[in-house]
């Protein structure tokens, strides 16, 4: 299948000499979705801003259905919808006049058809004669991805579409991303969470300081990284653990009372059940469980440590971020 945006050795140097992007190179399969994870200021937002025409390159090229984002501006940036990470709205304006501007900024013909309908399916449309400063944070978001859509581009890019929301509007986004794959939408998105990335994406490149360290078959990478740790706190710290925990891959906390337990969330089965047994069997009582995932800087640790090694040996993560689900 022909990419859809094809990026050569795309190089960014900013004013003042800071090198955000370090020749990139990457093709984006028409209809994919695309993450693109990377800790803060890695260069995610530089990559995507490059590809809309928002910063230029110092080096390389980018081409949009084969127009090449400089020569052919027009014609490459009408291809594209982008949602920005911040909430950039006017106040005063309404909902439907907003969607309108955007679509008029582009050249389009008024079609309120198409405009109520991409309301609807964002469930804005009893909200389309509301003043912007009126919508709660979420339905702000979801107007930026009207705006976005609006002129009707095959591309959309997301730039951090669920940083700092609420559990609930990021399930939300997830349905609205995977609808729009369905209606034929290409769509790339930047995050710091590896599980947004699990969760919809079809493909993911992991980016830092400015390189693409790689990109990746979501269910092949998902398996190569997919760790987690489940801590188990018992009432009464011990000092050593017993021959039947050690079979597992258990450490034991300094002060006795957490064990921790490494599993592949991938495997056939967890072995959690087995292990909870062991511990009842061992006499100890549970006082609290929670389970923590590998986190993207773990991740980077590993990729960066293993060198180009084999990235199927797991290292224990030091930092653990609690699950967010
Ligand atoms: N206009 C600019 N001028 C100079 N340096 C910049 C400019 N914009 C970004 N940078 C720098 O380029 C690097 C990459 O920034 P970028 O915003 O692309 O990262 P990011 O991966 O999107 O991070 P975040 O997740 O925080 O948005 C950072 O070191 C940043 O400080």
């Amino acid at each position: 299948m022909n990419p859809i945006v094809s990026i050569q050795n795309l190089s960014k140097v900013y004013q003042g000499g800071h090198q955000a992007l370090k020749e990139i190179n990457l093709e984006i399969k028409e209809g994919e979705i695309l993450a693109l994870l990377g800790p803060n200021g890695a260069g995610k937002t530089t990559l995507i801003s490059t590809i809309c025409g928002i910063v230029s390159p110092s080096s390389g090229t980018v081409t949009v259905n084969n127009h090449d984002i400089i020569k052919n501006y027009r014609e490459s940036r009408e291809l594209i919808g982008l949602v920005p990470q911040e909430l950039t709205l006017g106040a005063f304006e309404t909902v439907w006049n907003t969607i309108n501007f955007s679509r008029g900024l582009f050249g389009k013909k008024k079609d309120d058809a198409y405009l109520e309908e991409l309301l609807r399916e964002l469930t804005l449309w009893d909200k389309k004669d509301n003043e912007l400063r009126t919508l709660s944070g979420g339905m702000k978001r979801r107007v930026l991805i009207a705006k976005a859509l609006s002129h009707q581009p095959k591309i959309l890019f997301l730039d951090e579409p669920t940083a700092g929301v609420d559990v609930e509007l990021r399930k939300d986004m997830w349905n609205i991303v995977r609808r729009l794959k369905e209606s034929g939408v290409t769509i790339i998105l930047t995050t710091h969470y590896i599980e947004e990335a699990e969760e919809i994406a079809d493909r993911i490149g992991v980016i830092n300081n400015g390189e693409l360290l790689l990109i990746e078959d979501k269910k092949e990478l998902m398996q190569k990284l997919g760790q987690k740790q489940l801590i188990v706190e018992i009432k009464e710290p011990i000092e050593t653990l017993s021959t039947q925990l050690s079979k597992y891959s258990v450490s034991l906390s300094e002060d006795g009372s957490k064990i921790t337990y490494t599993y592949d969330t991938r495997g056939d089965g967890t072995g959690i059940t087995s292990l909870l047994q062991a511990i009842n069997e061992s006499g100890l009582s549970l006082k609290d469980m929670q389970t923590t995932q590998s986190s993207l800087e773990d991740i980077f640790v590993n990729l960066v440590h293993d060198d180009g090694g084999d990235q199927n040996q797991h290292k224990n993560s030091k930092v653990e971020k609690p699950h967010a689900h």
